[in-house]
């Protein structure tokens, strides 16, 4: 568990039903805006940035976390936060997730932070990673994920756990679950979000493969909706939430509940048992081993 969110058994709140309550439907739509005292609202630490518009009820999250926002143990804790506050926001309706560094969304989970490290401190991040996932995939929120750069593994689970994705046409930017080429395996979980968004024969090919798609092979097999020049980026996104958010709250989420529940519902089942067998696995020799090679290829790639 993100370690300074404290989190009731068996389900974060803001998680999507059954455990969301009935009387958050509709949240800022319901509101008159008499009540509410001002237009934006902004908080931010050391390596998120989150402004909510409470007239629109759009938020939008910036990752700031040079050099390339890796998901460390401290990232995943603040953005746990992050999403907890606007979760329980009632004036926020949406959110946009992107970054504000130049050319990476996310280079994914931090390889340090599974490198070297105790076994305590092996479960803390993985929970910490499971814990991310949860509050993304089962936010009630309208979540896009506007990609504006390369986001390999851990990054490409944060777009794929949005309700939709819109990247940035730049013949150099990658995305998809690489974890194959470092040595390592996927999740369950992220397997079967990647399988809920392309599909069973395209997923399985690139996870065997850890292949990381070029943008415009991304569009063409499903794993972005939307491909979009950087200078349109952000009032698409705008656009396609304002799409979403026209529709009652209640019936989009449960029809989101609807098509996510038995995937967060079996990860929460083997909550435990996941992070067993990742500690377990990362602490063998041969995939410390991997890792360590695969760190030493990044290094060697920049000189
Ligand atoms: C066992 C259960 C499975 C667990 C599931 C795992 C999920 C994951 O997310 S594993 C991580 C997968 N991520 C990657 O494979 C990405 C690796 N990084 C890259 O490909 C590139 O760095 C880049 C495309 C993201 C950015 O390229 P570039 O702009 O050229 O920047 P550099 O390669 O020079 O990187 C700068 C700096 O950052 C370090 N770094 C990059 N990625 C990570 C990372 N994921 N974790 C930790 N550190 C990372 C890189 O080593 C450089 O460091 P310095 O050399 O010290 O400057």
């Amino acid at each position: 568990m993100c370690p300074s969110v404290p989190l009731p058994s068996p389900c974060p709140p803001g998680i999507l039903f059954p455990y969301s309550s009935p009387q958050l439907w509709g949240r800022a739509a319901l509101q008159p805006p008499v009540l509410l005292p001002t237009q934006r609202r902004t908080f931010s630490n050391n390596k998120i940035l989150v402004e909510l518009d409470t007239s629109s009820g759009v938020a939008t999250m910036k990752f700031k976390s040079p050099p390339v926002n890796s998901l460390s143990l401290d990232f995943l804790t603040e953005f746990c936060i992050s999403l907890e506050k606007l979760e329980n926001d009632r004036a926020c309706r949406a959110l946009i997730i992107t970054s504000a560094i130049p050319r990476i969304f996310s280079s994914g989970l931090d390889i340090m932070e599974m490198f070297g490290k105790s076994t305590e401190h092996y479960a803390e991040f993985w929970r910490a990673v499971q814990e991310m996932w949860l509050r993304l995939y089962g936010s009630s929120m309208v979540t896009v994920a506007a990609i504006n750069g390369s986001s390999p593994a851990g990054g490409c689970l944060i777009a794929l756990s949005c309700d939709y994705r819109i990247m940035v046409e730049n013949p150099k930017y990658v995305i998809g679950l690489n974890e194959a080429q470092l040595g390592i395996v996927a999740p369950f979980w992220f397997k079967d979000t990647f399988v809920n968004t392309v599909g069973h024969r395209v997923a399985e090919r690139s996870l065997q493969l850890g292949l990381l798609h070029p943008v415009t092979e991304a569009h063409q097999i499903g794993l972005v909706d939307e491909v979009v020049p950087e200078e349109k980026l952000q009032e698409k996104a705008a656009a396609v939430v304002a799409q979403w958010l026209a529709l009652p709250d209640h019936a989009r989420q449960l029809t989101k509940s609807m098509m996510r529940k038995a995937v967060l519902d079996h990860m929460l089942a083997h909550r435990e048992e996941d992070i067993q067998n990742f500690v377990k696995f990362i602490s063998k020799d041969s995939i410390q081993k991997s890792l360590s090679m695969y760190m030493e290829m990044l290094k060697k790639k920049k000189s």
